[in-house]
């Protein structure tokens, strides 16, 4: 007997656009899985061509020159399902638009594309009910889209924090265990297939800001814009920011944060990045090299914790094939698939409202009433000052003064006062500090 009674129901014509590190995993895994995909599916997943920029280029995984093409346009008109891992805006965004408006479905592992145009492209699957997929998006291979889109559909998510870019991960994570300097790990990270064709959105933050647009209108119903996210990356971070925490048992990571504030005109949401300094033993510490890890704290569902693979070919790979099998079962079984909502349509919180403690590493002159005075400029700003350390060194001394919890606007007050102030000569790091 057939153990793969996939006759009934013809091929699904599969389209994938790139052969980078996930592309290339995706068609490798749709070639070898072929009987075991169709069987899963009920039908067979037909790979019908591969668009690449040069068809002629030297590959690490070979693969079939027959499916190669750079005529994408043509590739994408005659699929069921395009599979597009370009990277990018365009041309990613007018192919997948051109997929959609003739029907087919879509899985991405483009967040860049899907913070920027995410919205155009979920309202052009509306209008022909198709399907755009993107769980790659954000996590690599962790499942976090689908429990954020579906599992959690009838409870009422409070929080999403998490550690969302292996790259960083990795950089800050080297510059910890092995004194690396960000350079030196950043080529490392570019080696295993980590960072993006352009590491800057990597260690600037864009990716991770990418991310928490996504995970943030997931989560609130609501759209969050990648302008308004508040992004901070990792250039800042000097050797004297991870000895400061080493020294306190704390471990530097760059997170993104996304949760719903009470203001003064009620609920608002938040989404944020920028580099924090954890304690050693809070769970995100323990997220060595590339991995990630996100939290979702949920109203009944309380804490929750996805973890693994952020990144890498396979791994990625692996996410791409999860949303196929799901979107090519649609094909086959019919009816609608789940989709992301907005209904809830709340505002967003600006920066300036968000509340957290902070770390500030100053140099100032060593003279007595520096201390008071400098301490003065917090209190004006109605900034509470929790813990003072000082060491002195050859006229200057260095002042490490840790907050209570504070608003960002507040803390920016105290900022520009300290910058002003006659007796501090600089600002060396200033860090967020999380329990
Ligand atoms: N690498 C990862 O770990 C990872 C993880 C999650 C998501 N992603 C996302 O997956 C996508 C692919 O990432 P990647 O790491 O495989 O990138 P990559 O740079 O290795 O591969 C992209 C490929 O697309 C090709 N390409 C780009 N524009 C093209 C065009 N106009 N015509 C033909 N080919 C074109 C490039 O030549 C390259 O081979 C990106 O959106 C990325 O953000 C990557
Ligand atoms: N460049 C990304 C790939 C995964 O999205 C990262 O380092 O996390
Ligand atoms: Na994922």
């Amino acid at each position: 007997m057939n153990p793969y009674p996939t006759d009934h129901y013809r091929s699904l014509r599969i389209a994938l656009l790139g052969a980078g590190s996930v592309g290339s995993q995706v068609a490798r895994l749709l070639l070898e899985h072929r009987d075991e995909l169709a069987a899963r599916v009920g039908a067979p997943l037909e790979l019908v061509g591969i668009g690449v920029r040069d068809v002629a280029a030297k590959r690490d995984v070979e693969l079939p020159a027959e499916l190669l093409t750079d005529d994408l346009g043509t590739l994408v008109a005659s699929a069921d399902i395009v599979v597009e891992l370009l990277g990018g805006i365009e041309p990613a965004r007018s192919l997948l638009l051109d997929a959609l408006a003739a029907g087919a479905d879509v899985v991405t592992a483009n967040k860049a594309l899907i913070a920027a145009h995410g919205p155009e492209l979920f309202q052009a699957a509306e209008t022909v009910g198709a399907q755009v997929n993107y769980e790659a998006a954000v996590g690599g291979a962790i499942p976090i889209i689908r429990p954020l889109e579906q599992s959690l559909a009838g409870d009422r998510v409070m929080r999403v924090m998490g550690i969302v870019n292996g790259t960083t991960n990795f950089i800050l994570d080297r510059m910890h265990t092995e004194g690396s300097t960000l350079e030196e790990a950043l080529a490392v990270a570019t080696e295993l297939g980590y960072a993006e064709a352009d590491p800057t959105a990597d260690i600037e933050g864009f990716d991770a800001a990418s991310k928490a647009t996504i995970l943030a209108s997931l989560a609130f119903h609501t759209v969050v814009p990648v302008e308004v996210v508040h992004r901070q990356g990792i250039t800042g971070v000097t050797d004297a920011m991870v000895e400061q925490a080493e020294r306190n048992d704390r471990v530097l990571k760059l997170v993104a944060i996304c949760e719903r504030l009470e203001g003064e005109g009620g609920e608002a949401v938040s989404a944020r990045v920028h580099p924090v300094s954890l304690p050693a033993t809070h769970p995100l510490a323990a997220v060595r090299e590339a991995k990630n890890a996100i939290f979702v704290t949920a109203e009944s569902a309380g804490d929750l914790m996805f973890y693994g693979a952020g990144a890498g070919g396979p791994e990625t790979a692996s996410a791409v094939l999860g949303d196929l099998v799901s979107i090519a079962r649609r094909h086959v079984l019919g009816g609608p698939g789940a989709a992301a909502s907005t209904h809830a349509d709340l505002p967003i919180a600006p920066f300036g409202d968000v509340l957290a403690r902070h770390e500030l590493a100053l140099t100032v002159a060593d003279r007595s009433g520096v201390l008071a005075g400098v301490a003065g400029l917090f209190a004006e700003h109605g900034v509470s000052v929790e813990s003072v350390r000082q060491d002195p060194a050859d006229g200057e001394a260095s002042l490490v003064l840790g907050t209570h919890t504070a608003s960002e606007a507040r803390i920016a007050a105290v900022l520009d006062a300290l910058e002003a102030h006659p007796d501090v000569e600089r600002i060396d790091s200033v860090i967020r500090l999380i329990d």
